[in-house]
């Protein structure tokens, strides 16, 4: 068959966790195929490891060269406007129908952005699954980056079961769903209706019955009379500080909010935070915006 390897063996539960744990920590061997034997799942390692054992395995084909692109369901975002570059990378998937160039950045209080289709079917809907879930996405109505499901899936780590949570800026609902798996109640909102009407096709889509989607600014929140929830998520880097006075009224004493902001130095919004809230902060960095600016996200537990 193929060649034999040093390999883990996970339950099929378990792989995608495992997988992109050993990913991060550059221990898979992506020049082999994963593959399943039994109800097991095989994951090839580059070096012998504690319990790993020998199997046999098949070589990913050699892909082309080709130009930098980031995967979205079956839809390619391009970094560069370079057609022919777009025919190549829509031949090397089968599960990609369309090749996209951004016309414009992130931009709007929608957080948007206008695409130029450059192969495949003229399109910006797509289906993306994550963890299990699945969500559809229409990339010039409404936002979504699958850059933030390590983050998803650190939250729901944190959460414990039955927590009220609500997610105040939720898009197509990525993050509300995934904790919808431990939460009680999620609460989501967003001020976008393409994005509302997306995230209520999501709720339908993964049965989720304990997401309670809302349109609604998330500013005026606080008058609606919602009883204390146990945990808040900002994530609108750009401007989730300003509407950190309304996650603070929202949140129980002892809760947790979670603020995604973009930022140019350490501690950059921590005078606002102790300004609003009283508790423990910790801040870590996500991801890269652009050169010296990066998402940051400050776990704020609010004192009891
Ligand atoms: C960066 S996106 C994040 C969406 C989602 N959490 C995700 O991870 O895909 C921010 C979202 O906040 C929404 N938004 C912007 N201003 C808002 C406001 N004042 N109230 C509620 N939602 C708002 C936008 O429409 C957008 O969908």
């Amino acid at each position: 068959m193929g060649e034999e390897r040093w390999c883990l063996v996970v339950s099929g539960q378990e792989a995608e966790e495992r997988r992109r744990r050993l990913l991060e920590a550059g221990l898979l061997d992506r020049r082999y195929r994963p593959r399943q034997e039994g109800g097991t799942v095989l994951l090839p390692l580059t070096d012998e490891f504690p319990g790993a054992v020998r199997r046999e395995f098949e070589a990913v084909p050699e892909r082309p060269n080709l130009p930098r692109h980031e995967i979205v369901g079956g839809i390619a975002i391009m970094q560069e406007n370079d057609p022919a570059g777009a025919g190549r990378v829509l031949t090397s998937r089968p599960s990609l129908h369309t090749v996209l160039f951004p016309e414009t950045p992130v931009e709007g209080e929608y957080r948007t952005r206008r695409f130029a289709v450059l192969a495949g079917v003229p399109a910006t809907r797509t289906r993306v699954t994550e963890y299990g879930l699945r969500f559809d996405v229409d990339l010039s109505l409404a936002y979504f980056s699958a850059r933030l499901s390590t983050e998803r899936q650190r939250i729901l780590a944190a959460m414990e079961k039955g927590e009220r949570v609500l997610d105040m800026f939720a898009g197509v609902g990525p993050f509300a769903i995934t904790l919808a798996r431990k939460a009680d109640l999620v609460v989501a909102v967003d001020i976008n209706p393409a994005a509302v009407h997306l995230l209520v096709g999501n709720i339908t889509l993964n049965r989720m019955n304990n997401v309670v989607p809302v349109l609604a600014d998330a500013g005026h929140l606080p008058r609606y009379g919602f009883r204390p929830f146990d945990r808040v998520v900002m994530n609108l880097p750009m401007a989730a500080p300003r509407y950190l006075p309304e996650a603070a009224a929202l949140c129980r004493d002892g809760g947790t909010i979670h603020l995604y902001a973009l930022q140019e130095r350490e501690g950059e919004h921590l005078p606002l935070i102790r300004g609003v809230t009283r508790g423990e902060v910790l801040e870590r960095r996500v991801r890269t915006y652009s050169p010296g600016k990066w998402h940051a996200v400050y776990d704020i537990t609010l004192e009891r």
